[in-house]
């Protein structure tokens, strides 16, 4: 019978921006706050309500750089305009510990960590239509129309690659895709 990996699963969750990945994520942390996420870094400004070190560590160009060149970062990507990454440190001392880790990065992101953990499971989140992700991301309203643009254009391409994922989550009821994903993990 083959044996069982002991490490602890590695869990990324990706799908377009708007569709309601941090939403999911809160909500199944508020029941279950157990659950580790990683803080990525990044050098878009903070939206109001947002905590370095909590929601993100904001850091400019320059810091971002040297994350990068002191191979600080798991994986890193540009999105729409910014550069996004997760720091290495904090995630391999979780799994080392024994303990399950969550990843909310975009579909570049996801290919870089399927690449180097080939055992990482990839959760997409789906929206129920378009036109619903249309409403949801211009609804938030924390961006310019011209970001809101490039997000969505960003959102075509990561959508047509759903099928690299493991498993598909379609975020109908926030409720019902943060039991699943706790499932899942
Ligand atoms: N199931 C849902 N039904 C209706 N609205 C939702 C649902 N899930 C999330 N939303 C709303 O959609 C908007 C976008 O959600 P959220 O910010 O969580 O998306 P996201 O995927 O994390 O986006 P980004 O990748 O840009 O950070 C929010 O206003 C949120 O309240
Ligand atoms: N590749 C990575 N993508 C990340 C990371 N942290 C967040 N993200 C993704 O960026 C977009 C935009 O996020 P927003 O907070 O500006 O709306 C979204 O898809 C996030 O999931 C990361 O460390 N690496």
């Amino acid at each position: 019978m083959a044996a069982h990996s002991a490490r602890p699963r590695l869990t990324v969750l990706s799908g377009p921006s708007g569709v309601g990945k941090s939403t999911v994520v809160a909500h199944m942390r508020k029941e279950h706050p157990e659950v580790w996420l990683s803080v990525s870094a990044t050098t878009r400004r903070p939206r109001p309500g947002e905590r370095d070190g909590v929601h993100y560590f904001f850091v400019d160009d320059g810091e971002f750089d040297k994350l990068i060149a002191n191979g600080e970062l798991l994986e890193w990507a540009e999105f729409a305009g910014n550069r996004y990454g997760t720091p290495r440190e904090a995630v391999m001392d979780r799994l080392d510990a024994g303990e399950p880790v969550l990843l909310e990065i975009d579909l570049q992101g996801a290919r870089q960590i399927r690449e180097s953990m080939p055992e990482a499971q990839l959760v997409f989140l789906a929206p129920p239509s378009w036109e619903e992700l249309v409403r949801r991301l211009t609804g938030r309203g924390t961006e310019a129309p011209e970001v809101i643009e490039r997000r969505l254009e960003a959102a075509r391409t990561e959508l047509a690659a759903e099928s690299e994922f493991d498993t598909t989550l379609v975020n109908t009821s926030v409720e019902d895709v943060a039991n699943e994903l706790l499932a899942l993990m």
